[in-house]
């Protein structure tokens, strides 16, 4: 059992901070004069002020020794969505935030800010302008989303204020911006190995991106809101950029930014949606013998394929929540911090 130090309420950890979201969030923490550890199986970056605690969350031990005299935790720390390994989200996402749970209530941390995500409802089929009362994914699209669903009922249960631990889940879609280790890479080897030719289906769908900062911006919100009165104890929020655009220009934007060409071609989405299917079956029965990973995997043609955007009112009202970067920021903040990625390059 560890010894309780009287908690600051300046004094916060970040769990995955030193991740593409957690690094953003860590930076902002800092400008706003918070106190920041920082714990992770990995520590990527070295800043004054920050003191990094290297540990795996699924161990409580190290876990109870980051938290020490922190009131404020933010577990935004998860396997990659493109791991697509069962037994490590479960592990993570499941057990692991079980211990932070514990941990956090042995420590006697006040307040829990989760980084979900609004994937959590989606289905593979269109959903437009969804609010948080759609109900969870009753088939998720892969192994990651029906962890990311356990462990947001897992941090909403724990809300508790007779206890004195408050929770509450922010549900961010697409985060994009500088550093991001994952859509502008993929984007880019996509097309540079001739691959982003084609549109998925007419091109029309409307999906929700949302610029880091943004994102950063609704979970401090969260935090700082997070008190025994709220509204907000105990549950889950979208935070997007308000601004719904097309899947495919949003690609363009970006590519184009970047010196490669747009996709031009359309192909019917059930086509390339029944392709994928039969090349992840494929790509399964043969894994004993070879291993390959299908670029376009079942849940990636149904994201660039199908309307997924959602409502923010709810954050809107309950927390003030506002964008603080439109889209068209956000895009050239992006395009401009990635030279190495430039066509050419
Ligand atoms: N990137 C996106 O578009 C979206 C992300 N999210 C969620 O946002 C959160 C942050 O995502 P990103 O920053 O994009 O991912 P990231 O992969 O850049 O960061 C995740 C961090 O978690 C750490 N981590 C993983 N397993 C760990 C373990 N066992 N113990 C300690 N640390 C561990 C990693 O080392 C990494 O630093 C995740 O929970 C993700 O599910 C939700 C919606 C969209
Ligand atoms: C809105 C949202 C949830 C985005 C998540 C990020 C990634 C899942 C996307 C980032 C780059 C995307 C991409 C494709 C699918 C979805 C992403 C991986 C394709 C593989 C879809 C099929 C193509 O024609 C190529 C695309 C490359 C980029």
């Amino acid at each position: 059992m560890a010894t309780r130090i009287r908690p600051s309420s300046k004094r916060c950890a970040v769990i995955g901070g030193s991740g593409f979201l957690g690094r953003h969030l860590v930076e902002k923490l800092l400008d706003k004069g918070y106190t920041v550890s920082v714990f992770d199986i990995r520590q990527s970056y070295e800043l004054p002020g920050v003191t990094f605690h290297q540990g795996d969350l699924c161990d409580k031990q190290s876990l109870l020794t980051a938290l020490h005299g922190v009131s404020l935790v933010f577990h935004c720390a998860s396997p990659a969505p493109a791991s697509d390994d069962k037994a490590l989200f479960q592990r993570v996402n499941i057990q692991g935030t079980q211990a932070v749970l514990q941990a956090c209530t042995e420590v006697g941390v006040q307040k829990v800010v989760l980084t979900s995500s609004a994937s959590v409802v989606f289905e593979g089929t269109d959903i437009k302008d969804g609010r948080e009362d759609l109900p969870y994914a009753k088939k998720p699209i892969d192994y990651y989303t029906q962890t990311k669903i356990e462990q947001e009922k897992l941090v909403l249960k724990a809300c508790d204020k007779e206890k004195g631990l408050l929770t509450v889940a922010i549900r961010p879609h697409g985060i994009f911006g500088p550093r991001d280790p994952q859509l502008v890479p993929i984007l880019v080897d996509t097309a540079r190995r001739g691959k982003m030719k084609f549109i998925i289906g007419d091109g029309s769908n409307l999906v929700d991106f949302t610029f880091v900062d943004n994102v950063v911006h609704g979970h401090i919100l969260a935090a700082e809101s997070l008190r025994p009165e709220s509204p907000i104890c105990g549950k889950a929020y979208h935070i997007t950029n308000d601004e719904p655009v097309r899947f495919w220009d949003f690609m363009s934007d970006i590519l184009v930014g970047l010196g490669y060409a747009a996709p031009r071609y359309h192909l019917p989405y059930t086509l390339v949606y029944g392709l994928s299917l039969l090349l992840w079956l494929l790509s399964l029965l043969l894994s004993p013998l070879v291993a390959f990973k299908p670029t376009f995997t079942p849940m990636r043609v149904a994201l660039a394929g199908t309307h997924h955007f959602y409502s923010c009112s709810r954050a809107k009202q309950d927390m003030g929540y506002k964008p603080v970067v439109s889209l068209k920021d956000g895009i050239r903040r992006t395009v401009e911090s990635y030279p190495h990625l430039r066509h050419g390059a």
